[in-house]
């Protein structure tokens, strides 16, 4: 579990991160989103230990970062936006070192690095030097390093960013697993991952939270109001239509469909289906309107 209270982290007068609390739990996979420079990537190096918050907390697993900074390390493993990879090094010599940090040893050592590259699907290549490797398979590095000593919180910076689709599509497989019985923060620009991956989505804006809702509720709250779409066989008085609780505009569109607008994050299709029921008038669709996650994130982050 990953909570983040009241966060704001300032580099001289840049406030990188203003004031955000949210709470990742254990088998869940957050979505972590914003446009370049909202604060993604501060934040997570602040929940990774790797820079101190100016203010507010992170606590990762029951211990505060700033606190406990080699607890936080023991249980959390990172992947960076820009993977500090040891170019020099080969894949397995790589891994074992980072083992060994994790204070890994002996055959435990061994077996741990060599699941991890099967785990990440470096098998091909783990005989080479890091520096020999494409973009892709660096990034399999950059993962089996943040697994190699089973964190229970994995935080992950753009862990697609740069890989062809059929490398795309085995990362998100990996990550989905994962997210099974760890807690994973993943940011990414790639918003149908976001909807492919992740129950939640926290959305960042100018350091500050702009959203932190499940992915499905996401498009009501952008948008302000639901907006559903009714046809009936013949017009119909409006005015019952109105007067039903959380109902606050119709308008008749083409032939006899009719846009109702609605609170936002209320399902008013059963009141509308009943009423229609009762006021014997012929319902041929009923359809509530999903904003994409494209619509949502421009809308929350202009
Ligand atoms: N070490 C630093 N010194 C000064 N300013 C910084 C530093 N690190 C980050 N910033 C600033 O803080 C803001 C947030 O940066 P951050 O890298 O967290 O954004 P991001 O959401 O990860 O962006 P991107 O999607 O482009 O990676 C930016 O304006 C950035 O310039």
């Amino acid at each position: 579990m990953v909570e983040v209270q009241q966060l704001t982290k300032t580099f001289g007068t840049q406030v990188a991160v203003n004031n955000i609390s949210f709470t990742a739990g254990k088998g869940e996979i957050l979505g972590f989103l914003g446009p370049n420079g909202a604060g993604k990537s501060t934040t997570m190096k602040i929940a990774t230990g790797y820079l101190p918050p100016t203010a507010g907390t992170v606590v990762v697993e029951g211990y505060d970062v700033l606190a406990a900074p080699l607890e936080v390390r023991r249980r959390v493993g990172y992947l960076p936006e820009h993977n500090p990879l040891y170019l020099d090094m080969y894949v397995h010599e790589y891994l074992e070192f980072i083992g060994s940090v994790h204070g890994l040893k002996g055959n435990h050592l061994q077996q741990r690095v060599r699941q991890m590259v099967d785990r990440v699907g470096l098998g091909r290549e783990q005989n080479k030097q890091i520096g020999a490797l494409s973009k892709g398979y660096r990034q399999r590095v950059g993962l089996a390093q943040a697994l190699i000593h089973d964190p229970g919180v994995l935080i992950l910076d753009e862990p697609t960013t740069g890989l062809d689709p059929n490398q795309i599509g085995e990362i998100r497989t990996l990550i989905r697993e994962l997210g099974q019985d760890k807690t994973v923060i993943f940011s990414t620009h790639i918003l149908p991952e976001v909807a492919a991956l992740c129950s939640r989505a926290v959305i960042i804006n100018r350091g500050q939270l702009v959203a932190d809702s499940p992915v499905s509720e996401l498009g009501a709250k952008a948008a302000g109001e639901t907006i559903i779409r009714a046809e009936f066989e013949q017009p119909v008085d409006t005015t019952p239509l109105l007067a039903l609780p959380g109902i606050n505009q119709v308008e008749q569109e083409a032939g006899n469909t009719y846009r109702i607008r609605a609170a936002a994050g209320s399902d008013q299709r059963g009141a509308i289906s009943r009423l229609a029921a009762q006021q014997g008038w012929v319902l041929l669709g009923l359809r509530q309107e999903e904003q994409s996650l494209e619509q949502v994130f421009q809308a929350l982050t202009k």
